[in-house]
């Protein structure tokens, strides 16, 4: 399987970056937004670490990965590695979303109000049901902030007008598979796959899979075995989305997804 690497730029920058390291990216901005709000200008390594709920070494490995190594008593520039950590992981500009399947938790991803602040905004809704095509749907803080939702049999002519960067897959599993190739067709790279099945993906596609299942098997994998490691509670090879989703797997690209379940 092949995985995604950012690259970096800056003196002494190496030229990728690893996923565990972008996958806990939006860990630091959050926290960095956070320490901002309060009014701090600067950080040390301990404080942002502590504040991201990784280990201070993590933290600063990670961050050199970016070419950011802070200053020896000081630390690290708040706004300064929010911009660059934000231009690396895209939250700079504004991405589209197209989600497909606005069953119970199609509803449930497009009500979240948290879009905007990091960078997203919905830009179309899609399902293959009669009763809830021509729907409208309120999303908060989004823009627009209603949103029809367009037929599924249109998806192709939803994604060419509305140009979204991301495809959200809240389909069941049996209707995955041709969402996503249809989703491909027409011109989506980036995917985002709630249902609980392995998408099969031409090469330059991205899918990310996420499976709340599978973070329960795990966390019951450790109580059945009662010793939790410290490092469980964050796991610091993992994404966590920052926002009460559990975490996603390993991209794919271009190959077989990982299974999940
Ligand atoms: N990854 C996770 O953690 C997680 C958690 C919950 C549910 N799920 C999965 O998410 C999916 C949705 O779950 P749900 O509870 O919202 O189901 P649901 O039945 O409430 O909603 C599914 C929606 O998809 C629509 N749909 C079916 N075929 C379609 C197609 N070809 N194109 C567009 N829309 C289509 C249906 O009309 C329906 O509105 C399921 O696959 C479920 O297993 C994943």
């Amino acid at each position: 399987m092949q995985h995604t690497g950012a690259t970096a730029t800056g003196p002494g920058a190496p030229r990728a970056i690893p996923d565990a390291t972008i996958a806990r990216l939006p860990l630091y901005l959050r926290a960095l937004a956070a320490l901002a709000e309060q009014g701090l200008h600067t950080v040390s390594s301990g404080e942002l670490a502590d504040a991201s709920g990784v280990n201070p070494a993590q933290l600063r490995k990670d961050l050199s990965h970016l070419g950011s190594y802070g200053t020896r008593g000081v630390g690290y520039d708040v706004a300064t590695l929010r911009t660059r950590i934000g231009a690396q992981i895209g939250s700079t500009q504004q991405w589209s979303v197209v989600i497909v399947g606005m069953g119970n938790l199609g509803s449930a991803l497009a009500s979240y109000s948290g879009y905007a602040a990091r960078g997203f905004r919905v830009a179309a809704l899609v399902d293959a049901s009669d009763a809830l095509i021509g729907q409208q749907v309120r999303l908060e803080g989004n823009d627009p902030d209603v949103l029809t939702i367009q037929g599924d049999a249109d998806l192709a002519d939803v994604v060419r007008a509305a140009q979204p960067a991301i495809g959200i897959i809240t389909t069941p599993a049996e209707a995955a598979q041709g969402v996503c190739d249809r989703m491909v067709a027409a011109g989506l790279t980036s995917i985002l796959n709630f249902a609980p099945t392995v998408l099969q993906i031409p090469e330059g596609v991205v899918v990310r899979a996420v499976d709340l299942g599978q973070e329960l098997q795990i966390l019951a994998y450790h109580q059945q075995h009662a010793q939790i490691p410290a490092d469980a509670v964050v796991d610091t090879d993992q994404a966590t989305s920052g926002n009460g989703l559990p975490a996603a797997a390993e991209p794919a690209t271009g190959s077989r997804e990982e299974v999940l379940q």
